[in-house]
């Protein structure tokens, strides 16, 4: 099997660390050529030192020189956007895991696209807010896209039971996150810590909230949409508090295809490094017994609006959704700084998608602008908060 030639975007963060233990436990198969990161300097200078990389990135120009003069001659260090265009593009590689947050991580992987490169996505927020730029230059660039995320690994991996054509529905499930059987009332008074401790998973600060707010399953409602060309309709929500069950499929024949697996993201990252293959575990193994009792329920669309509008945003198509997203990681940020509450967050993004007027078949220039823009009006909502 010829080993994959890897860049890593992101990797300093939730999903980019696990990638580093998944190629790690697979030295034969996997080999990483290039790092990019935001600022983390000790840390990228630690992994440099681990994975000796052609070159590695950190946008911030500062960061950049101060790891540069750490790391001396062992590794060249790029900076700024032209730095991460450079790592997406290199030539050595052959597969780039979008693990950047947000919005940021669109230009670098319709970069790594146009340079033909197979994209491990796990940046959802790249097909929420251009889902039809991505998935057009994928298939303009012959490039495959396999999803990271855990629920679209899922259903990848359950789309080998039968034909597209026989799909009847994806069913996502959904965790509920810490505010599971919460009151509208009782979510009045909830904390960033409390926000900031998933019941199952350790991930980045911005998905954390995501899964509080259910913003989190709206934006894999729109990453479904685009990854498995499946109308709105046909997709569905499940809350699955025990995480074990990522997602499913029914076929036209009632029959239900779920994929299973420990809540732990270095299984679908590694998928999505090893397929078609698939390489030998080494983080454990599902203990069906010791899991006991599955559980499933309706989610609650009154007590976390942002699901609905995040629903409602995709379903509008356009900018919408892009607009969604800009407001949503806007309000994240001002949550995590302590500037806002927690009801705040859904309120403002229903503020702002009221106002919007969304321009259908948006180019990469009006995608932009309607998020640069709809930055600047959510920070306008926030202030009068
Ligand atoms: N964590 C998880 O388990 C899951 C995450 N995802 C998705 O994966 C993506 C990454 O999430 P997660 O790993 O949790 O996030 P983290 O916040 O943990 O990490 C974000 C990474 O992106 C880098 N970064 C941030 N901004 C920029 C920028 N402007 N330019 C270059 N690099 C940047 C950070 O660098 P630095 O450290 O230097 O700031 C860091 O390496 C998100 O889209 C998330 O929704 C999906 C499923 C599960
Ligand atoms: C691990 C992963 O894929 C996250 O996106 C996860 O889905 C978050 O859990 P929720 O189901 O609570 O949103
Ligand atoms: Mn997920």
């Amino acid at each position: 099997m010829k080993q994959k030639q890897l860049c890593i975007l992101g990797s300093t963060g939730s999903i980019g660390t696990q990638a580093l233990d998944v190629i790690a436990a697979n030295p034969e198969e996997l080999r990483v050529r290039v790092l990019a990161a935001h600022g983390s300097v000790s840390l990228m200078a630690d992994q440099i030192r681990r994975f000796h990389p052609d070159f590695a990135v950190l946008t911030d120009a500062t960061a950049a020189r101060t790891l540069q003069h750490l790391v001396g001659k062992e590794c060249d260090i790029l900076s700024g956007i032209d730095g991460l265009r450079a790592a997406a593009s290199y030539g050595p590689v052959d597969t780039v895991l979008a693990a950047m947050v947000g919005y940021a991580g669109l230009e670098p992987t319709l970069g790594a696209i146009a340079a033909g490169k197979t994209i491990a996505l796990a940046n959802k927020e790249t097909l929420v807010a251009a889902g039809h730029l991505v998935m057009e230059s994928a298939r303009q660039h012959g490039v495959q896209i396999l999803p990271v995320d855990s629920e679209h690994s899922a259903i990848f991996q359950s789309l080998r039971g039968g034909r597209k054509e026989e799909v009847r529905r994806l069913i996502l499930t959904a965790s509920g996150g810490p505010f599971r059987g919460y009151t509208r009332e009782q979510l009045h008074h909830v904390t960033r810590e409390q926000c900031l401790h998933h019941p199952n998973w350790n991930m980045g600060p911005k998905v954390t909230v995501d899964s509080a707010t259910l913003a989190n399953k709206g934006l894999e409602v729109m990453e479904a949409h685009w990854l498995f060309d499946m109308p709105y309709e046909a997709i569905d929500i499940i809350i699955h508090p025990q995480s074990l069950v990522h997602s499913l499929v029914e076929f036209c024949d009632g029959s239900v295809m779920a994929q299973m697996g420990l809540t732990d993201m270095r299984l679908p990252i590694q998928y999505a490094f090893s397929w078609p293959a698939r390489y030998d575990c080494a983080f454990g193994h599902l203990d069906l017994v010791r899991a006991g009792t599955l559980t499933f329920e309706a989610p609650d669309l009154d007590a976390f609006p942002a699901l609905r509008l995040a629903i409602e945003a995709g379903k509008a198509g356009g900018t919408a959704p892009c607009v969604f997203n800009a407001c949503n990681e806007v309000c994240v940020q001002a949550f995590l700084a302590g500037r806002i509450a927690y009801t705040d967050i859904a309120p403002t993004i229903a503020t702002i998608l009221d106002a919007h007027k969304p321009i259908s078949h948006p180019s990469l220039e009006e995608i932009a602008a309607a998020d640069q823009s709809t930055r600047i009006d959510t920070e306008q909502v926030l202030q009068k908060i």
